[in-house]
């Protein structure tokens, strides 16, 4: 085995990777962002409909009403947007709200579902004007789809090939104009013609945990719950700053309230629920522990290699590295080097463990050099 197969890279998987592995081991997490399948019909239940109504990315928010107010002053179509963020963070949902704002109808696909240049033709020769096509994962669309893409948001313009080889020609298509609204949770995976072709770029950030208590305050009304804010508090705090994991928890923990309380979500009631759920209360669900564990009490908090990581879980390396540690990492509870994994002080700190004497705080009258890891 090389050594990069045995410590995995220190930067993470590729798209395609951390996607396919998401979907498979997090069909079934409480935690996962990505929707569940037969989550479609609760979310759109639960989206705001106005850009007033969105809660947090104030930045985005701000910039994208003016982008909007603007075309509609001009009584003209909006420039095209790229959404780019984490699953989860209410892409779709803004897509949708461009659309109500702008009074336009919206069509919507995905990169994946465009394989060959032909079905975006398709797509775009049917489209009406003003309209707004949302192109979900715009980063796995096919070559051929992305280069007649860039004529046509540039020019509204495709050319259509009929034939094949010598043979073959070009008929132009003339198209109406309409906005594109790219959404992507790769946005360095785009090549540059095509991210420059968005007048308008907006990167959504994770949310605070303040945001998200309004996200499920919010929820809860739309849901007939009744929540206090200790209750919303400590389901937003499980949410990994993610809007749709928030409203996934309200749901749980309103059921159990139902089943076992008097339907009333309080701190004690979410506590308990979640804590059924193996949901803890800073988010990391079973397999995160699991992972963080084993670095902290079979290998002394590493550098340990991934592959041996994972057998020590018994999990797949890709489920490791692309389902559980990029939230491990943004929490600041493990690193990625290039000598392996290596868990931080918070690690020993959140499982509730001392910590050894190499990741203790230096004592006041130490020699530099006599530091622990991370130098705290
Ligand atoms: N700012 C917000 N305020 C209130 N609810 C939100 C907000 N953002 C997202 N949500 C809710 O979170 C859920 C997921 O949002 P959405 O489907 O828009 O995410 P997404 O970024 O498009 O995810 P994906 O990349 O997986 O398609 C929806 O039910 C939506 O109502």
């Amino acid at each position: 085995m090389s050594s990069s197969d045995e410590y995995g890279t220190a930067e993470g998987p590729g798209a395609q990777g951390a996607d396919a592995a998401e979907a498979a081991y997090g069909a079934d997490r409480l935690v996962g962002p990505e929707a569940e399948s037969d989550e479609s019909a609760l979310e759109a239940a639960l989206r705001p409909k106005e850009l007033s109504e969105f809660i947090g990315q104030s930045k985005v928010r701000e910039q994208l009403d003016l982008v909007l107010k603007a075309a509609r002053q001009r009584q003209g179509t909006a420039d095209h947007v790229l959404l780019s963020g984490a699953p989860g963070l209410g892409k779709t949902t803004l897509s949708m709200i461009i659309a109500a704002e702008m009074g336009a109808p919206i069509r919507i696909t995905s990169g994946p579902a465009i394989q060959h240049a032909g079905d975006l033709a398709a797509i775009l020769s049917s489209l009406q004007e003003g309209e707004i096509l949302f192109l979900d994962e715009i980063h796995r669309m096919s070559r051929p789809a992305e280069e007649m893409l860039y004529m046509a948001m540039e020019d509204f313009r495709v050319d259509v090939i009929v034939g094949k080889g010598p043979g073959a020609t070009a008929i132009p298509l003339e198209l109406p104009p309409f906005t594109l609204v790219g959404a992507t949770t790769r946005a360095g995976l785009l090549p540059p013609p095509l991210r420059d072709r968005f007048g308008f770029t907006a990167h959504m950030e994770f949310y605070e945990p303040a945001e998200l208590e309004l996200v499920v305050h919010r929820s809860a009304r739309l849901l007939d719950v009744r929540t206090d804010a200790a209750g919303a508090s400590e389901i937003a705090g499980r949410s990994r700053g993610t809007p749709r994991i928030a409203n996934r928890l309200l749901r749980r923990v309103r059921d159990y309230a139902q089943v076992k309380g008097d339907g009333v979500i309080d701190r004690e009631t979410a506590s308990r629920a979640l804590g059924v759920y193996e949901v803890d209360e800073r988010g990391l669900d079973r397999l995160d522990r699991a992972v963080l564990g084993a670095l902290v009490k079979l290998f002394g908090g590493g550098p340990v290699g991934l592959s041996t990581l994972a057998v020590a879980v018994g999990e797949e390396r890709e489920t490791v590295e692309e389902v559980a540690e990029p939230f491990l990492v943004r929490e600041g509870l493990l690193a990625r080097t290039p000598r392996g994994r290596v868990a931080t002080p918070a690690a020993w700190d959140h499982l509730g463990l001392a910590r050894p004497q190499s990741q203790q705080p230096p004592h006041p009258s130490s020699a530099p050099g006599q530091q622990g890891l991370f130098g705290e």
